[in-house]
C-alpha cells in the first residue's frame, strides 16, 4: 500500500486574518509540492473560538474549504474552558490557545501518517515543545510583517537591555533591520511592560527561536532590512534564528470575496465605474475598525474640505462597546453604521456625486483593484497593506490597534509607499479634520511632491509583489520551493 502523503498540520488562531492567511499560504505549499513531485495533505486543527461570532466565521471557512476539492481535512479539537482571569487580549489569546496543547499533542500523535510540520499561529509559538516531543518539525506562521517578526525576535534582548517603558526611552528604540523606531510606533502589546500582554510577547518572541522554520507572509524585496537582519543573526546576538521563508504576498480570501461573474457588480464597484481613473480616495479600517461620533464629524469635515472624490466604509460601534463588555479575544466586530444618526446633516447631499459612504462590510480587494482608486486611508492591517501594494495603491496609514503603529511607520519611513497622517495615540488615535484634509490632499493632489513619491513607490511595489510570486525566478516562489523541499525532507512519523 502506498504511504499516505505527509501532513501539514495547521493550528491557526480563529480570527479570519490569521486563519485564512495561514491556510492560503499552506495551500500554496500543497500546490508547489504537487508540481515538484512532493505530495502533502493539510489537516487544520479547529479550536472552538471563544465567541459565537468567531465560531460562525470559522464554520463558514470550514464549509467553503471542505468543498474546495483540495486534500484539506478538518480535525476539531475538544473544547477547553477559556481563562477567566486574563487581563488583556493578547494574554487571553495566547493562554486560551495554549490550553489546547494536550489535544494538539493527541491529534498530531494520532495522524497515522508522517507529519511534515506542525504549523503554528504566532500566538501558539510555545507549542514548538509539542512538536519537539513528538519528533516532528514545527513552523511558526507570521501573518504580520517581517518588521514585526524582527521586533518579536529581538524583544527578549530589548527586555534585558531597556529597563524602562519604551515611551520613557530617551530617543528611539533600536531594532535590527529597521530605522530607529520612535517609541510611539511600538505595537500595542508592548507599550505597557507591567501588562501580561507584554510578558507574553517576550515569551512568544523567545519561542519563535525554537521553531524549525518561520513562514512569513511577506517578500524579500518588500522588507529587505528586517529579513536580512533576521537571516544574519542580528536579532538575537550569538544565536541563529530559524530559517525564514518569505512566501508572500499571499492575499487571504474571506467568505464574501468570490463574486460570480454573472452577478451584477457590487454597489461600490458600480459607483466606482462612473469615476475617473485614480480619482477616488478609499477609506476602510479593517475588520474591527470603527469611530466615535466626534471622530466621524472630523472625517466628514476633512472630506468636504479636501474636495476629492471618496469611498468611505463607515462602521458603527460593536454591540458590546456601550456596555464595556468586549469579547475576551478583542475580536468584536463593528456593526453596520446608521448613517442618519452618525453623519452631520446635509453631508451626503453636499458631497453627492463625488462621495459614497458604505455602512457595512465592503469588497475591499475588488475596490483596491478598481482603476478609479487613487489612494487608501487604511488602519494598516498587514492584509490590507498587502492588498493595496498588490494593486499599486499608495496609502495614508491611520493605525488603530494591534501592531498597526509599527506598520504605519514602516510604510512611511522605510518603504516610502505612504504619506504620513498625524494620529494622536494618547487620544484613542484621534485625527483632527485639518490633518486628515492635509494627508488626503498630499496623497491625491497631482501637484503634491510627497504624494508623487508615494505613488511612484507603490507602483514599484506592485511590480515587486507580482514578480516575487512569479514562477521562474521570483524570490517568494523560490522561498516556497525551499520550504516545500525542507518540509518534504523533514517529514517524520510522530512518536507515540
Ligand atoms: C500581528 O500582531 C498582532 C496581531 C493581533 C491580532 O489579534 C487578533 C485576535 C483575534 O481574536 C482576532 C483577530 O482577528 C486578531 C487579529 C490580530 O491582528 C491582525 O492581524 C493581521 C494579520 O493577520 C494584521 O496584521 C492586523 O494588523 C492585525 O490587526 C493582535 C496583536 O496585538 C494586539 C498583535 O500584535
Ligand atoms: O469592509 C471590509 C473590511 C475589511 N476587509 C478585509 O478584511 C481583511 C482585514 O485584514 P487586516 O489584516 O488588514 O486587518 P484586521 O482586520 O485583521 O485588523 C482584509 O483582507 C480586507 O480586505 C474587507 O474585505 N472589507
Amino acid at each position: 500500500m502506498a504511504t499516505p502523503a505527509p501532513a501539514l498540520v495547521l493550528l491557526p488562531e480563529w480570527g479570519s486574518g490569521h486563519l485564512m492567511s495561514m491556510l492560503e499560504s499552506c495551500k500554496r505549499v500543497l500546490l508547489a509540492g504537487a508540481g515538484g513531485g512532493r505530495e502533502f495533505s493539510i489537516t487544520l486543527l479547529v479550536m472552538r473560538p471563544p465567541t459565537d461570532e468567531a465560531g460562525s466565521e470559522v464554520e463558514a471557512h470550514v464549509r467553503r474549504e471542505a468543498a474546495s476539492g483540495l486534500d484539506i481535512r478538518f480535525h476539531r479539537l475538544p473544547a477547553v474552558d477559556p481563562p477567566a482571569d486574563a487581563a488583556g487580549v493578547e494574554e487571553f489569546i495566547a493562554r486560551y490557545i495554549h490550553l489546547h496543547a494536550p489535544h494538539v499533542r493527541d491529534a498530531v500523535a494520532g495522524m497515522g501518517r508522517p507529519v511534515s510540520a506542525l504549523v503554528l499561529d504566532m500566538f501558539a509559538a510555545p507549542m514548538v515543545d509539542v512538536a519537539r516531543d513528538l519528533g516532528v518539525p514545527s513552523y511558526v506562521f507570521m501573518s504580520s510583517t517581517g518588521a514585526m517578526l524582527a521586533l518579536m525576535l529581538h524583544l527578549p534582548v530589548l527586555h534585558d537591555r531597556v529597563a524602562v517603558e519604551f515611551h520613557e526611552v530617551d530617543g528611539e528604540v533600536d531594532v535590527p533591520g529597521l530605522p530607529p523606531l520612535p517609541p510611539a510606533s511600538m505595537p500595542c502589546p508592548v507599550v505597557d511592560k507591567k501588562s501580561p500582554n507584554y510578558t507574553w510577547f517576550v515569551r512568544l518572541g523567545d519561542r519563535f527561536m525554537d521553531a524549525t522554520g518561520i513562514i512569513a507572509n511577506t517578500a524579500d524585496e518588500l522588507e529587505p532590512g528586517p529579513l536580512a537582519a533576521i537571516a544574519d543573526g542580528r536579532c538575537v546576538p550569538g544565536r541563529a534564528a530559524p530559517p525564514v521563508y518569505p512566501i508572500g504576498p499571499v492575499l487571504s480570501l474571506g467568505g464574501n470575496d468570490k463574486r460570480d461573474s454573472s452577478e451584477p457588480p457590487h454597489e461600490c464597484i458600480a459607483w466606482l465605474d462612473g469615476q475617473p481613473p485614480a480619482s477616488v480616495v478609499f477609506l476602510c479600517f479593517g475588520s474591527m475598525g470603527w469611530f466615535e461620533a466626534a471622530q466621524v464629524v472630523e472625517i466628514t469635515a476633512a472630506l468636504e474640505r479636501s474636495g476629492h472624490r471618496f469611498l468611505w466604509v463607515l462602521r458603527g460601534p460593536p454591540p458590546a462597546a456601550e456596555s464595556g463588555t468586549g469579547a475576551p479575544d478583542g475580536s468584536e466586530h463593528p456593526t453596520d453604521a446608521n448613517l442618519d444618526e452618525l453623519l452631520p446633516e446635509g453631508f451626503l447631499e453636499r458631497t453627492k456625486g463625488r462621495g459614497m459612504v458604505w455602512p457595512t462590510w465592503a469588497p475591499q480587494k475588488e475596490i483596491l483593484a478598481h482603476p478609479a482608486i487613487g489612494g487608501f486611508v487604511t488602519h494598516g492591517g498587514w492584509n490590507s497593506v498587502l492588498e493595496s501594494l498588490w494593486h499599486g495603491v499608495p496609502m495614508a496609514p491611520w493605525p488603530l490597534y494591534a501592531e498597526q503603529h509599527l506598520n504605519a511607520f514602516e510604510l512611511v519611513r522605510d518603504m516610502g509607499v505612504a504619506v504620513p497622517l498625524g494620529v494622536d495615540r494618547e487620544r484613542d488615535n484621534f485625527v483632527e479634520a485639518a490633518e486628515l484634509d492635509r494627508a488626503v490632499r498630499s496623497l491625491m493632489d497631482d501637484a503634491s511632491e510627497e504624494g508623487k513619491k508615494a505613488r511612484e513607490k507603490a507602483a514599484e511595489m506592485k511590480a515587486v509583489c507580482r514578480s516575487a510570486v512569479a514562477a521562474g525566478g521570483g524570490s517568494s516562489h523560490a522561498a516556497l520551493q525551499r520550504l516545500s523541499e525542507a518540509l518534504h525532507q523533514g517529514a517524520a512519523l510522530p512518536k507515540k
